[in-house]
């Protein structure tokens, strides 16, 4: 077999450590840019040699004038490759707090993880990391933060990997060989443009550094690869943690067992697992406070970012922050999931317990919604029913999140409450057709590439 050149040998050799074998299906993340379109013409070249398969996606933001010539590029290119290529719209809020950038960002990673494959791959290159290391470092991030992006990450659950084979490669080497193989690519104007901080970065301070420290860009990468490694550690450390206190939702009397330190790693890994960005360290050291002081008795909610750390008759746990919009009232029409706030409702069949199917199907309004004024419930037949406010006490609801939680109202009637449970009316018997509710109140979403 003929010797690759030095580029395509070194994504060979990430594709195999990663583990791309015969009849992987890997999907280039193709923008049109040098990066990507460097990444395709190699990936066209090693498609017989490894014997996997290969696709494209495009994601058009529509926020460039230019935004359909680069996804009619990139269609033209993967004619000529033989590739299949899918191109997705997405809308870009243009008030998004985070910003334009951050914005155009999730909602391409949102659906680039929802393509078909087994490995998405990216053109990240070694100077992409050391601007995301420095990017973040600046921003006060810690070690987790500081590892920036990994070679590779193996597919979980459904979603696809994500391989970055040119991450040890320079930009510098990556334009080397597109003008050598006479390859084509669009501009993106937006990268010129300096008031995305990040491009500053890249025009301004990272050249500055190299002339000050060569190689500067290469030694960032390799730092990154360093506070990788210690992120391992830390999110293992993590995980035993989670488990000595309880699991998921923490008891407090072990978690203050814990060094303040190791409560924060904790936290914060919590944090991620959940996709919220990591928490800010003055917020954290708020929830140490007040989780060693009086608060604690009482029960406090502290906010940290897109979440809220909960502390309630002895548990401590994180939730999606309180300041989310409030649910709405929606019919429910037998779907077996219906998301909700930040997480999920699910219907599945069962037998003798959960909802009685037959009254389901006799009813003729069946409505998901948070709780009305008034509402009651009954849950032991032949007993009074409760206020909202009583049963809420009685399962131990603190009083933030009594809003918060999913009501099936049938015909009028609460048959189901979340995190409290299901109407004697409407209650299935021992040896009934029934629909069993689950509520997972949080749902990690997809992670970003
Ligand atoms: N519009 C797009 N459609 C498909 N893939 C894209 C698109 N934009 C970027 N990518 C993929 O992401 C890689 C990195 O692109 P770029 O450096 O512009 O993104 P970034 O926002 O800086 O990085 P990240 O996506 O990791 O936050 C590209 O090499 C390409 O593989």
């Amino acid at each position: 077999m003929a010797v690759l050149a030095p580029l395509p040998a070194q994504v060979q050799r990430a594709l195999v450590q990663a583990g791309v074998t015969e009849g992987s299906r890997l999907c280039c993340a193709l923008s049109g840019g040098v990066d990507s379109r460097v990444l395709l013409h190699i990936l066209t070249g090693l498609r017989a040699r490894l014997s996997f398969q290969l696709t494209a996606v495009h994601v058009h933001h529509g926020l460039s004038p230019h935004a359909d010539a680069w996804a009619a590029f990139c269609r033209e290119l993967c004619v000529a490759a033989g590739v299949r290529l899918t191109v997705h719209r997405v809308d870009v809020a243009r008030d998004d707090p985070a910003g334009l950038e951050a914005a155009a960002r999730r909602a391409r990673h949102r659906v680039l993880m929802a393509s078909e494959c087994d490995w998405l791959v990216f053109g990240h290159h070694a100077d992409d990391q050391a601007e995301t290391v420095l990017f973040r470092l600046l921003r006060g991030a810690g070690v987790r933060g500081a590892a920036g992006m990994a070679a590779w990450e193996a597919p979980a659950g459904q979603q696809p990997g994500r391989l970055r084979p040119l991450l040890d490669s320079r930009r510098a080497e990556i334009e080397a060989y597109a003008r050598e193989h006479g390859l084509q690519w669009v501009e993106d104007e937006s990268n010129e443009d300096r008031r995305y901080t990040r491009n500053d970065l890249r025009h301004r301070l990272l050249p500055a550094m190299e002339e000050g420290f060569p190689g500067a860009a290469r030694t960032l990468a390799r730092a990154a690869a360093n506070f990788r490694e210690a992120s391992v550690l830390l999110d293992e450390l993590a995980a035993m943690d989670e488990a000595a206190c309880g699991g998921q939702s923490l008891e407090r009397a072990q978690l203050l067992r814990l060094s303040e330190a190791r409560c924060a790693n904790l936290l914060r890994w919590q944090a991620g697992r959940l996709g919220a960005e990591m928490p800010a360290r003055a917020r954290l050291l708020e929830v140490l406070r007040q989780l060693h002081g009086v608060e604690a008795a009482r029960g406090f909610r502290v906010a940290l970012g897109a979440l809220d750390c909960c502390c309630y008759r002895g548990k401590v746990w994180l939730e999606p922050s309180a300041s989310l919009a409030g649910a709405t009232a929606r019919a429910w029409a037998g779907e077996a999931e219906v998301p909700w706030l930040g997480g999920v409702l699910r219907f599945s069949p069962a037998r003798g317990e959960g909802l009685s199917a037959a009254r389901l199907q006799a009813a003729q309004a069946l409505r998901l919604l948070p709780r009305w004024p008034g509402m009651r419930m009954r849950l032991v037949a032949g007993r009074p029913s409760r206020s909202f406010k009583n049963l809420c006490q009685e399962a131990g609801i603190p009083v933030w999140q009594r809003e918060r939680l999913p009501v099936l109202q049938v015909d009028g009637y609460a048959a189901w409450v979340g995190g409290i449970g299901t109407a004697a009316e409407f209650a299935a018997a021992a040896d009934e057709d029934a629909v069993a509710v689950e509520w997972l109140p949080l749902v990690p979403p997809a992670g970003g590439g």
